[in-house]
């Protein structure tokens, strides 16, 4: 087989970081993708963007996909210089629901695969982790389901907990960005040790809620005091998005990641979706926000890979132009 025919198809979900108190540690993927379709250039990197979420991205050498490529190349000492990359997304940019981290992942999946997968799981997670800065995003996106991670900047450990089919997950999307940079700012250096005490209870017990299925522990657990009341300032409509989730169905609600996007949880078959839905949008728009509203679940898999070799590189052909159809534009 010659690499210059190989082509490979990488699908990768979108994540929510924190859920509330377990900040740069808790993490979930959704069902939500980016795709990466990669192959070795005989006539010079070209990179194409689709969907309206990739407007605006450089499509040269100086894109993040090619650079976290060759990253993974220069890990296995091999020499690829020049790629022909195609990237499809359905992940908002900078709205919290880890775009950078799943862009990242597509790249250094679709780059290992292409070069037979010399690295594995965990070495893609230490990479990733290290570009990133957030095992919570990234651990949710190379591994699927709910990640606990922790990072000591020099290594990234984690365990991986079987999301529930039980558990809907809404997003209310709003129509601003705000980057996780800007949002990090907004948090102190140092905190009281009441509240240090309050978000390790919290994020322990979400833990063991979600690890036992104990939904009925969600609303409590979900509490957090280290970083959503000093980003509320950044996100009107927040706070009483917090507040009032629980009175209308939710299981527990947060801000996901550094925000702007808002998150509920609540059992899939609860007769109260329309209600939770309405009051996030309506809490917002109040605020003079609009906002996009999504039902997702938990996705249990990290990145799906499809890898042709030669004359099968036809059978991706359909796949592409289908993903491309249903990407929004
Ligand atoms: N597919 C992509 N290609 C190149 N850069 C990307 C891609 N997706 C995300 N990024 C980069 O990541 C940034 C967003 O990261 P961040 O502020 O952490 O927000 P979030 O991860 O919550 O979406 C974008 O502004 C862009 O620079
Ligand atoms: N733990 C980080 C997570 C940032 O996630 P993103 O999806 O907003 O990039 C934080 O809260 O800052």
């Amino acid at each position: 087989m010659k690499l210059t025919e190989r082509r490979v198809l990488a699908k990768v979900p979108a994540s929510t970081a924190n859920l509330g108190p377990g900040f740069d540690t808790l993490g979930m993927a959704l069902s939500l993708y980016a795709w990466i379709e990669m192959g070795v250039s005989e006539t010079g990197t070209a990179i194409e963007l689709h969907g309206r979420n990739l407007r605006g991205l450089p499509t040269d050498k100086n894109n993040l996909i090619y650079k976290v490529a060759q990253l993974v190349f220069n890990e296995a000492e091999v020499d690829i210089p020049e790629l022909h990359i195609a990237m499809y997304s359905d992940i908002p940019l900078t709205r919290g629901l880890g775009s950078s981290a799943s862009a990242i992942v597509c790249a250094l999946a679709a780059a290992n695969a292409l070069i037979g997968s010399p690295l594995d799981d965990d070495r893609l997670f230490q990479i990733a982790t290290r570009l990133e800065g957030h095992p919570d995003n990234v651990g949710a996106s190379v591994f699927g389901g709910i990640v606990v991670a922790s990072w000591d900047g020099n290594r990234a450990s984690h365990i991986r907990l079987e999301p529930s089919p039980d558990l809907d997950v809404l997003v209310a999307i709003p129509d601003f960005q705000l980057s996780t940079e800007k949002a990090r700012h907004a948090l102190p250096d140092r905190f009281p040790m009441a509240d240090v005490v309050f978000n390790v209870s919290r994020s322990s017990l979400l833990v063991a809620a979600l690890a036992t299925g104990n939904h009925g522990m969600i609303r409590t657990a979900m509490q957090d005091r280290m970083h959503q009341p000093y980003r509320a300032a950044l996100i009107p409509g927040m706070a009483g998005i917090l507040d009032g989730a629980a009175e209308r169905g939710a299981l527990g609600a947060a801000l996901s990641g550094a925000g702007p996007t808002l998150l509920a949880l609540i059992e899939s078959g609860s007769p109260r979706k329309q209600e939770l839905e309405r009051f996030l949008l309506q809490t917002l728009a109040a605020e003079g926000i609009t906002a996009e509203a999504l039902w997702l679940k938990p996705a249990a898999a990290g990145p799906e890979l499809t890898v042709t070799d030669g004359g099968a590189a036809a059978e991706l052909a359909p796949l592409m132009e289908r993903i491309k159809g249903e990407v929004r534009v």
